[in-house]
């Protein structure tokens, strides 16, 4: 007999808890020991100078060390059936509709063909085809775009039913080509054949910047009219144009190769003007949120970056399995699946994995209120977009409303007006759009600063973390983008704590108290632009100096701080290796959070105070996700990126010699008695721990001969800051 209700999902709490709940206990207060000795410090020591800063990075560590506990008092894991599915839903039909969003901005940070592949990637999902609407925004306005997408609107018509034939895994036509080499798959010849032709048009189109010209496109008008309101219109520019929309496909109308329906493919550019605020991707989602809502208005929404393609046809099934269940539906305001990326290489030299932040700090807030919204692979309840669990909040027109039933065709002429007037750039003005209802405004990490406030609101998140990735994204491989993609984030954490609704007083107010400490946790990353330059300069000035600064190793409180140090780093490494880690990609964690505290942290406070007095605009720069053959090889092979004159490759590059210096200057006056060893015991060995993770600057300073190496203006500048601050340092302190 059949189950009535089929188990869809299933919880498995994690068995370090216990553990993890009494380390807490003890960390905490070695913690608040540190602090007594701190105090004691400052009321005899003759260098407060010193102690002060010393104390104040301890603070800021103290902070994270004690936030980050919270993580870890109820991690938990959750398995999925959707096999059981067909058991509650019997026909296709019953299926709840899935809208996805895609976000591109810019045809050349993010190649039009990068974009296709996302959306071709879940236009193949298994899922009832005519229950699937994609739904692209370009906030690039790129006929380039456009093109691109029409092309692949073509051939899409013959890739849904090779995926469904082959029943195939992977269904990113790219990466489908590039892993299969040399297995036979019927009909895989020709398939391939008509998407290399695809690739090269587009590019073709891309490398002149214009469509004009390419032979087919002058051919077919109804094409020629889009191109010519992109590109008919004076002054038409990415930021100054009106609002475009292009149904490419309609699942009642068009047919793949065999006679079935093909889901719903719509390109969007809202309408823009210089003077109109357009909120970045958190604008564009909004957008995306009414003209879907007034043409099909599904339940479920999935938002995705345009470099995030599905890795698996099952993903909407999986998260289904949470959406059926009423019990947990009804305050369920999305379903996150992991960020995981593609191409990093073997150790992960970059950190790029962000293990601790995808993986296992989101199975612990998974145990409490649910994972923070990563921006990406994220399934949404419509619904939850629009108040709070309890009481909707009801938007300007009843057509946008998350219950709302279309029933008029996507090209109907109203339906179309319609969508054009939401997609309109004033249309947000005197509206509650990006403050009460949609996606957050204010912060350049519009995801997390969305996810928290929902989480304020009362509605809870889900962690889905399958074995195989449900996504793939692309991740920087110059270290200079890297560094500026999360200086963006760490600009965007500093608008959430000094808003209204900073996690530091509103969210104690309103969270439950550990999902709170995790949101305090995060926001608090910035200030790491305290004690990382705080301990990767002043102990090594002051053993330059000859001044020690921490207890000697007579002394009991040096076990203090060798538990601090030790315990810190043993806790991440055992949460990292039991995650399936490796230790060099650990070791390499621990280097890029060095890095980082060197230069994405200081400098996105330093742009964030600018901004406050008016020097500077912050937005939100684009990440490229552009393939440079050459820079990849070299990263392959594990090499740091350097290349270009970035500013903040010096005090990475200052903090590499100045270690370097003290270490040596350590070890001789340990040798020669000047200071005995166990005094300045612990300076040389944090100036060691600095010089090894230091090696590949080193490398790229001295060694290396290829594009990729520090810039010798970079090093110079560097050795002459540091004379400075050598010679300055005495007289300051
Ligand atoms: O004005 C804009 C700017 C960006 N985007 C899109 O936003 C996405 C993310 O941009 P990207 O440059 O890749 O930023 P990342 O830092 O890699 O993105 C991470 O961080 C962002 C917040 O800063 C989140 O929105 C993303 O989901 C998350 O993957 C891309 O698809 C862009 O096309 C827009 O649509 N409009
Ligand atoms: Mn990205």
């Amino acid at each position: 007999m059949e189950n009535p209700n089929p188990l869809l999902h299933k919880i498995i709490p994690m068995r370090r808890t216990w553990f993890n709940r009494v380390f807490a206990a003890i960390y905490t207060c070695a913690i608040f020991a540190l602090f007594y000795h701190h105090f004691q410090n400052l009321s005899i020591n003759s260098n407060t100078k010193i102690s002060i800063l010393m104390l104040l990075a301890d603070l800021v560590l103290a902070l994270n060390s004690i936030t980050y506990q919270a993580f870890r008092m109820s991690p938990i894991r959750r398995v999925v059936f959707p096999q059981n599915i067909p058991q509650i839903l019997k026909n296709e039909s019953e299926y709840p509709a899935l809208d996805i969003f895609i976000c591109t901005a810019d045809p050349y940070k993010e190649p039009p063909m990068g974009v296709v592949n996302t959306a071709l990637s879940v236009m193949a999902y298994d899922y009832p085809t005519e229950k699937l609407s994609v739904y692209v925004s370009d906030d690039g306005g790129s006929q380039l775009t456009l093109f691109a997408f029409m092309e692949a609107a073509k051939f899409a018509r013959h890739w849904l039913p090779f995926c469904r034939k082959h029943d195939l895994v992977e269904r990113c036509p790219e990466a489908y080509f590039a892993s299969q080499i040399g297995e036979f798959t019927e009909g895989r010849d020709e398939i391939e054949m008509a998407y290399r032709e695809m690739k090269i048009t587009v590019e073709k189109v891309l490398e002149r910047g214009d469509v004009n010209g390419v032979n087919h496109i002058t051919a077919d008008e109804e094409v020629l009219k889009s191109f010519s309101k992109c590109s008919g219109i004076d002054g038409f520019t990415s930021r100054n144009h009106p609002t475009i929309i292009q149904i490419l496909l309609e699942s009642s109308i068009n047919r793949d190769v065999q006679g079935h329906a093909l889901p719903n493919l719509i390109y969007i550019s809202r309408e823009k003007i210089a003077t109109a605020a357009h909120q970045f991707k958190a604008g564009a989602l909004n957008m995306l949120l009414r003209v879907s809502g007034i043409m099909t208005n599904a339940p479920i929404i999935l938002t995705l970056d345009c470099d995030s393609y599905s890795n698996d046809p099952t993903t909407p099934l999986r998260a289904l399995c949470y959406y059926l269940d009423p019990k947990i539906k009804s305050d369920l305001a999305y379903v996150q699946f992991p960020q995981i990326f593609h191409g990093i290489n073997k150790n992960d030299i970059y950190g790029s994995e962000w293990k601790s932040y995808v993986q296992i700090n989101a199975y612990g807030m998974d145990g409490l209120m649910g994972p923070n919204y990563i921006g990406t692979g994220s399934f949404f309840q419509r619904r939850a977009l629009f108040g709070d669990p309890l009481s909707i909040l009801l938007p300007e027109i009843p057509e946008l409303s998350p219950d709302y039933h279309v029933c008029k065709p996507i090209h109907d002429n109203e339906i179309l007006a319609l969508a054009d007037h939401v997609a309109g750039c004033r249309y947000e003005d005197q509206t509650r759009w990006g403050y009460e209802i949609g996606f957050n405004y204010g912060s350049l990490v519009e995801d997390f600063y969305t996810g928290y406030r929902l989480h304020c609101k009362g509605w809870k998140s889900i962690l889905c973390y399958p074995k195989r990735p449900a996504f793939l994204g692309s991740s920087p491989i110059a270290l200079n983008d890297m560094l500026c993609q999360s200086k963006r984030w760490f600009m965007g954490y500093f608008e959430i704590i000094c808003c209204k609704f900073s996690p530091l007083t509103f969210g104690l107010k309103s969270l439950n108290l550990l999902q709170a400490l995790c949101y305090i946790h995060y926001i608090s990353w910035p200030f790491w632009s305290i004690p990382v330059p705080v301990y990767a300069f002043l102990p090594q000035l002051a053993l330059i100096n000859s001044t020690p600064i921490f207890p000697k190793v007579s002394d009991p409180w040096f076990y203090l701080y060798a538990f601090l140090f030790v315990g810190a780093i043993m806790q991440e490494f055992i949460d990292y290796m039991t995650t399936g880690g490796t230790i060099p990609k650990w070791w390499n964690y621990q280097k890029s959070w060095l890095i980082r505290g060197l230069t994405s942290f200081p400098f996105a406070m330093l742009e964030y105070i600018l901004g406050c007095f008016g020097f500077s605009a912050t937005g939100f720069n684009v990440t490229s996700k552009v393939v440079d053959d050459e820079q990849t090889s070299r990263y392959d092979k594990g090499y740091f990126v350097f290349g270009v004159s970035s500013p903040m490759f010096l005090t990475i590059t200052m903090a590499a010699i100045i270690n370097l210096v003290a270490f040596s200057s350590g070890i001789e006056q340990a040798i020669f008695g000047k200071e005995r060893f166990e005094n300045v015991c612990l300076q040389i060995c944090l100036t060691g721990y600095v010089v090894v993770h230091s090696w590949p600057l080193y490398e790229a300073i001295i060694l290396r001969t290829d594009k990729g190496k520090m810039p010798l203006k970079i090093t110079l500048a560097s050795v002459a800051l540091v004379l400075v601050l050598c010679i300055v340092f005495p007289l300051l302190f």
